[in-house]
Order: structure tokens, then sequence, then C-alpha cells
């Protein structure tokens, strides 16, 4: 439906009359005319029109921040309807997965419906005719987007609608951006120009829950509870507790904690915290970290048995530099300082984590990992602070076939028996399996692959034997010299208390001699 038509269609003869007129003496009217004719056509058109018409500036009260709406209904207009619009405009948005984000471009139209109410939204740019001088270029370019509806709907498009609107382009934004991974800078580098606490870089791990190797109930598992948090806003604000998750990830190392953090962020669309906390001196400096940390992420302390012993107090550094007097004054007070004793402590972390995040709103989830569940302080992993264990294991044949289908592309094969018998008789890493199982040229089929795993398996197995073998003949050995050693010992005493008794007759001798 062409412009004219579809006016007349909506506002009836006079009003497509009113703004033919008023569209023609534009061009040839002075513009102090032109503003009355414009006050006086919009109240003519206001008063026989049966639509209303909501706009959205671009730029609320402060010129310098974009109105969030106008983001959200522009990026939901985009999604919704830009294949049905004919004219595009391409522009670079900042954290954004592609190279530029198209959205209509200005006086195109947009017809949505909402619950069978159609509603259209056009999009408008202005720059004043007036001479005038702006430090700001294009800054004068005023753009808003125009809701148009029967008066008969105002109460569904001017509540549910909108919020239908603006709820879907916030969460299309989020799952378009793009995510970041940060770390954390010692905080001799916090203060001074354009220094921040976390340093970033774009976070593209390529590890997916498709990719990653385990059970697949137990992922379902995973994935069910992530999608519980994930939609669980009202639940957590209903029992008064803070939005956030505890995982506690453990393993051997190569069992894929560190694939199934990438794996859940890519799932969340959360940004990743890397937080190295070797580089956090004192539990206030922990807590700014934490503060600044943004809402939807994941905040990660890897090897925490690495971090804090189990009484709470951190490791020494053990590196220390040996030609030390060979640096410079300035660059050696600042190693002094970032070597520093650590005086983060097990009672700090845990304060953070309980404390913090019930002030800080959004959600967040926290992930310990360790190779070592045992050596951890029971406070530490208690329930509720960490909501869910995962244990991640030697490869099993469930985790091998995901595998087998992501590298090799086979489901099935006739060695696959061999090597579930395999993977039950002996313990290899999914790390070393998925290296193992890789073809190492292009020449390799999937036949010569699962050959390779079969031999490597093989041959762990009978590693695994000697040292089993060797483990024992040792353990016998020690146990034998032990035996012996007793054996002498006693040996020793016996001989001891033959000499002692020789002696004692030798004083009773002695004694009756006297
Ligand atoms: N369960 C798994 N699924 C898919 N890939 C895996 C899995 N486990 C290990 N890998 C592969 O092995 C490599 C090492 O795994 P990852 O770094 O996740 O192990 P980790 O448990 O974090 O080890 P560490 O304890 O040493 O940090 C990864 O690059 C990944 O390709
Ligand atoms: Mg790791």
């Amino acid at each position: 439906m062409g412009f004219v038509e579809d006016l007349w269609a909506k506002s009836g003869s006079i009003m497509a009359t009113i703004m033919f007129v008023y569209a023609m003496s534009e061009k040839f009217l002075p513009p102090h005319l032109l503003a009355y004719l414009r006050k006086y056509t919009h109240k003519l058109a206001s008063f026989v029109s049966p639509y209303i018409q909501i706009i959205f500036h671009e730029f609320g009260g402060e010129r310098l921040k974009r109105s969030d709406a106008f983001t959200a209904i522009q990026t939901y207009l985009s999604a919704n309807s830009s294949h049905r619009v004919r004219r595009l405009k391409a522009e670079v948005v900042k954290d954004s997965q592609t190279p530029f984000v198209l959205s209509m471009a200005d006086n195109e139209e947009i017809t949505d419906e909402f619950q069978g109410v159609k509603v259209w939204w056009t999009s408008t740019s202005t720059t004043p005719k007036t001479q005038s001088f702006s430090f700001y270029p294009a800054s004068d370019e005023k753009r808003f987007l125009t809701l148009s509806f029967h008066k008969r709907y105002r109460d569904l498009i001017t509540g549910p609608y909108l919020k239908h609107v603006i709820d879907e382009g916030k969460a299309i934004a989020i799952k378009n951006r793009q995510l970041k991974l940060y770390t954390n800078n010692p905080s001799s580098r916090w203060y001074g120009y354009r220094s921040t606490k976390w340093s970033h870089i774009v976070f593209e791990h390529p590890a997916t829950f498709e990719t990653l190797a385990m059970e697949p109930e137990k992922k379902q598992e995973i994935v069910n509870d992530l999608v519980k948090f994930r939609n669980g806003k009202e639940y957590y604000a209903k029992i008064g507790k803070a939005w956030k998750r505890g995982y506690l990830l453990y393993g051997p190392p190569g069992t894929g904690k560190s694939s199934m953090i990438a794996a859940m962020a890519n799932f969340m669309n959360y940004d990743v915290y890397d937080l190295e906390l070797t580089a956090v001196k004192e539990n206030a400096e922990l807590r700014k970290l934490l503060i600044d940390t943004s809402s939807k992420s994941i905040i990660v302390i890897e090897d925490i048995d690495c971090s804090l012993d189990l009484t709470g107090q951190r490791k020494k550094k053990e590196k220390k530099d040996d030609n030390k007097e060979a640096k410079d004054p300035i660059a050696k007070m600042a190693e002094e300082e970032e070597n520093k004793d650590s005086k983060v402590t097990l009672s700090g972390l845990l304060n953070c984590i309980d404390g913090i995040w019930s002030a800080c709103s959004g959600e967040r989830i926290i992930i310990f990992t360790t190779n070592f569940v045992d050596k951890l302080d029971p406070a530490l992993i208690r329930r509720g602070r960490m909501d869910k264990r995962i244990v991640l294991s030697y490869c099993c044949y469930e985790a091998f076939k995901v595998f087998a289908k992501n590298y090799l592309g086979v489901e099935s094969h006739e060695l696959f028996p061999k090597i579930e018998e395999l993977l039950g008789e002996t313990n290899m890493t999914p790390a070393d399996v998925a290296e193992n199982l890789m073809p190492k040229s292009i020449n390799e089929d999937a036949q010569t692959c699962l050959q390779n795993l079969i031999n490597a398996l093989e041959l762990s197995k009978e590693e695994a034997k000697k040292k089993t073998e060797e483990e024992t003949k040792k353990k016998a050995e020690e146990e034998e010299a032990r035996l012996e050693a007793e054996k002498e010992k006693e040996e020793c005493a016996q001989q001891e208390v033959k000499a002692n008794g020789k002696s004692g007759d030798v004083v009773k001798e002695n004694g009756f001699s006297h």
C-alpha cells in the first residue's frame, strides 16, 4: 500500500487532503507561515483523526545519552521487520557481533501486529533549516520514531504492546552483543589516565554444550539449571535472595572445566570475569573488583586451591628475582608493591560472595574450579554458597561418542565396542581422547583416527598396568624392608636381653660371691 493510500485509509479523506496541502506548502511557504500552518493542521488532524501517535525521540533531555527506549524499539523493529522494508540504514554499533546493524531508513514505514491489532511505525529525521553553528557535527539532527494506532486500542498499545516491544528489543540486543573476557589488573595500575580495574578482550571461545563431551543426561541437567536461573528473576525476588548462582567444577586436569565455563558463557550470553586472586592484595580490593563487574556475567576463580590455602591465608609467592639490584628503582618499587604479601582471606572471599551481590542488581554466576576438591575448606563449598557441584572426570563412552560425532562425523562404527571396552578399563582424560581422535593429516579417515585412539588406549592401559605392577612391587619391597628391619630390631633386642642376662648373672654371681 502506497503512502497516500495508506494515509487515506487511516485518517479518512479529509485528513489526507490536509496532509497533502501541508506537504505541498512546505515547499513554497516561508518558515514563519509554515510554523502557523503546522500548528493548525496538527490541531485539525487530531480533531478529525481517530488515530493516536506516540513519538520516541532518539535523545532525551540530556543530548549526550541515547534513549534506551529508542534503541530497544529500533532493535525490535530491525529484527522483526527489516526484511519488509525496502530502504535500510546501516550503522556501525559498538559491541555488536555483526560489522554493522541494519535499521529502517528515514521516512520508511513498518506495519506491526499485536494481538490482532495493527500499528504503524515510521522513522523520521529533521534538520533545522535555520543557519546555526554547532561544535558537534550533525548534533542538530533530530531523529524520532512515531507509533500510530487507533485510539480504540490505547490501553493495549501503551501498556502490553510497548512493554513487549521494549523487552524483546533489549533481549535481542543482549543476544547480539559481543561477549567479553575480563581479567583483573593489579591495583597499582587502577589509577591514572584511562586505567581500569579490569582489562578485556573479545570472548570468542568456540566451546558450546554441543561440543562438550560428557554424559547427555548430566549435560541436560546443567543446561536446565542454567535456564531456570536465567528465568528466575521473579523467583529470586520473591524468596528474597540475590540473583546469583555458584558452581563448583572439579576434576583432574584436562577434563573440560575451562571448556565448560566457556560453554556456559556462550549459552547464557554472559561476559566472563576471570578473577586472578594472586593479583588481589586485600579484601577491600576484592570487593571493589566484584562491585565493578556487570550484570549478566560469570565470575570465575580457577584453581581455587592454589590461590587460598586451607586456613584462608594466601600462599606466598615463590618466585623471587635474583638480580633485583640491577633493576631501576621505580620498577623495583612497583614490583615490590605487587609482590607484597596479600591479605585476601578465605573469610573475605566468602563475605564478598555472600554479601556484595545482595546489593548488586542483575544476575551473576560465580564458578570455582579445582583439581582437588578434598583440599577445599568446607566453608567455601557448603550448599547455598556453591549451589551446584559438577564433577568432570575421565572420558566415558558417552563422552567419546560426542567427540566422534563432532570430530569425525561418525555416530556408529565397528570399532566403537572395542573403544567402549577400553574406556571402561583405563582412565584417559577427554583432552587426551580428543587429541588422539583428531586427524593428524587430511588423509586420515575415521577408521584410522579411531584406530589411533584404540592404540593410545591400549598403550595407556599397558602403562597403567605396568605402573600398578611397579607400585605393587614397590609396596611389597617396602613391606619386605619393613619386615626385615623389624626382624633385625627384634634380633638386636633379643641379643641385648641375652647380653644383659649374662651380665646380670655375673652380677648375681658376683653378688653371691660377696
Ligand atoms: N569434556 C570435554 N569436552 C570437550 N572438549 C574437552 C573436554 N575436556 C577437555 N577437552 C579438550 O581438552 C582441552 C583442555 O580442556 P580444559 O582446558 O577445558 O580442561 P581443564 O579441566 O580446564 O584443565 P585444567 O584443570 O588443566 O585447567 C580443551 O581445549 C578441549 O578441547
Ligand atoms: Mg582449566
